[in-house]
């Protein structure tokens, strides 16, 4: 049975009375900001293999979105999340109100996500990784997550939160589960239900640009290949297109790497990464 709480103090009193057995293999949690599709639902099956009590919270973050982004449009789907909550088999959904995750109000002391805070996405949409990770360290102690999923689909905010719970200490154990995707390659995201039937063709440029890169050794190689397939499809506004390491540090001249792309098709922003092999040239 799946419960579903509102507010932070049904929260704490959900936790507290959570099965000791079920418990002791962990309090797991799964973030999500709702209008749940088969990539969150993955997650939660993830969790569910380990924990017997998965905790999933959906809360559309204001304090993540820019003055110009979608906040007021984001989807918002309540009644269906809970029917995936339940079908997943999660043992609580904590889906809180704005006054409950901030009751002072918008909060005047947030999280600094550093230098890796500033690239890619946090150079583009600037706040949002604070607000994110504000939330996030919220959101793990508010549920005694002993563990936490994320996916690699946002690659940038599985780093920065890894990071943020070893420099803080936090004494949670975070896991990244790869992305889940549409069989022609699309990357499943909550806002791919605003693009129009031309924009997902348009769309299946990223997964598209990503794979014939990944198919390439040589850092050159990569970034051109696919740029190629960015660049041939009229309805991409590319963002950026970055080769980095592993952990999205410096490019390596061997091993594993990434590779990520963001970019705007109509309106709406996407992004999209794979990992990549890069092998030296003999
Ligand atoms: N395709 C996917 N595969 C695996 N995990 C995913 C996928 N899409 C989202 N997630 C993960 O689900 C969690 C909640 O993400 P969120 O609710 O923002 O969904 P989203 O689809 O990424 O939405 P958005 O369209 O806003 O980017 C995050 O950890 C995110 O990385
Ligand atoms: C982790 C998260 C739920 C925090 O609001 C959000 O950034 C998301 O859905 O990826
Ligand atoms: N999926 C990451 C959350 C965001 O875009 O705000």
């Amino acid at each position: 049975m799946t419960q579903v709480v509102h507010t932070r103090d049904e929260l704490a009193a959900a936790l507290d009375k959570a099965p000791l057995d079920q418990a002791a293999s962990g309090i797991a949690v799964v973030m999500t900001m709702g209008a749940l599709h088969d990539g969150h639902r993955e997650l939660i099956r993830v969790a569910r293999q380990s924990s017997a009590f998965v905790v999933v919270t959906i809360f559309v973050n204001p304090l993540q979105f820019g003055p110009n982004e979608d906040f007021e449009k984001y989807p918002r789907t309540l009644a269906e999340d809970l029917e995936a909550c339940r079908a997943e088999g999660a043992a609580l959904v904590f889906a809180p109100s704005r006054d409950d995750v901030y009751p002072g109000g918008p909060p005047s002391i947030t999280m600094n996500p550093g230098p890796l805070g500033a690239i890619l996405d946090g150079a583009s949409r600037p706040g949002h990784f604070a607000g994110m990770l504000t939330v996030v360290e919220k959101l793990l102690r508010l549920t005694r997550a002993e563990v936490a999923y994320f996916g690699e689909k946002d690659f940038q905010q599985l780093a920065l939160i890894s990071r943020m719970v070893v420099d803080l200490e936090l004494g949670v154990r975070i896991v990244g589960v790869p992305t889940v995707r549409e069989k022609d390659g699309l990357a499943l995201s909550s806002r791919n239900r605003f693009l129009s039937p031309e924009e997902r063709r348009s769309a299946l440029a990223l997964s598209r640009a990503l794979r014939e890169g990944a198919a390439h050794g040589d850092p050159e190689a990569v970034l051109a290949a696919a740029h190629k397939i960015l660049s041939e499809e009229p309805g991409v506004r590319l963002d950026y297109l970055e080769l980095t390491g592993p952990d999205l540090g410096a490019v390596p001249d061997d091993g594993p790497a990434r590779l990520l792309v963001a970019a705007k098709v109509g309106t709406t922003r996407l992004i999209d990464n794979v990992p990549i092999a890069l092998r030296k040239a003999v």
